[in-house]
């Protein structure tokens, strides 16, 4: 079995497969090592063979869960590298070592499904887009808050903006003018994030009008459904990265 990790911001998405034909046995999300460690004890006949992960985290943090990983599972931790090129890809960033882990796995997965010109919208803590043209080079992307942070910043720095999760995740059924705040804040800025998208579309399109591929990705891409109809919806395109870019002999 193979315990696959992608460790964003706020969560640890991870997954174990199974044999050669590379078959799902689990899947989840948490919150923290411990929640991570809790969840894998958990599985009855789970006999982990290796471990592959990227990390957004900082060197301590991702070097305390793989001590974890090694200590508890007896498994050797292999973890996705910044490459310059990899897999037909070419990073765009001046600095290749500064481009986020997980953009660069998600390119890589990207390119590998679509084989042609993409643009991947990842929506998670931070909301990242990236473009890649059609012989693998990335043009580069860009960087904003993501839902999380802009609600946040907004409970935070004003007085009177005060609501729990579920009064948000029930403001969020409509895409109506608010008539409360939660309604107001949890829409207005969800639609901050389809704005986006279209912005994003438009910029694809001026580089390559109508043939390319969107591919929508991260924890809150459910927010910009049917915004961009053609896209594809690939929940795990970090992880189809993950295996191109730390394959398993
Ligand atoms: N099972 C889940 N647990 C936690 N958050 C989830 C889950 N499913 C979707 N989400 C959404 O995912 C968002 C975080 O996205 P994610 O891609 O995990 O971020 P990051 O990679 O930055 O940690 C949260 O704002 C939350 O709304
Ligand atoms: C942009 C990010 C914060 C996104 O992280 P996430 O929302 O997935 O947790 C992450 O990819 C990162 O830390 N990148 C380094 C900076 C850069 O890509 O330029
Ligand atoms: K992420």
């Amino acid at each position: 079995m193979i315990l696959e990790l992608d460790c964003g911001n706020s969560f640890i998405k991870w997954r174990v497969l199974s044999g050669a034909e590379v078959v799902l046995v689990a899947e989840g999300v948490v919150d923290s090592d411990l929640a991570l460690c809790e969840s894998l004890c958990k599985l009855s006949g789970l006999s982990l063979r290796s471990c592959r992960m990227v990390s957004v985290r900082t060197a301590a943090e991702t070097s305390a869960l793989i001590d974890m990983l090694e200590r508890d599972f007896g498994v050797s931790v292999i973890c996705a590298k910044p490459a310059r090129e990899m897999s037909g890809v070419r990073n765009g960033y001046e600095d290749y070592e500064r481009l986020g882990l997980d953009r660069w796995l998600a390119m890589l997965g990207a390119f590998h499904l679509a084989n042609g010109p993409c643009l991947v919208l990842d929506f998670g803590t931070a909301v990242t887009a990236d473009f890649i043209a059609i012989d693998g080079d990335h043009l580069g992307g860009f960087i904003c808050p993501g839902m999380p942070l802009m609600r946040n910043q907004l409970r935070t720095h004003t007085r009177k903006i005060r609501y729990d999760d579920v009064a948000a995740e029930r403001a969020l059924t409509s895409q109506a003018p608010g008539r409360s705040t939660v309604e107001a804040v949890e829409r207005g800025c969800s639609l901050m994030l389809r704005g986006f998208v279209l912005t994003q579309l438009e910029m694809a399109r001026s580089y390559w009008g109508e043939g390319f591929t969107v591919f929508i990705t991260g924890g809150d891409a459910d927010l910009v459904a049917g915004v961009a109809p053609g896209a594809r919806f690939v929940p795990d395109l970090v992880f189809v990265g993950l295996a191109v870019a730390c394959p398993l002999s």
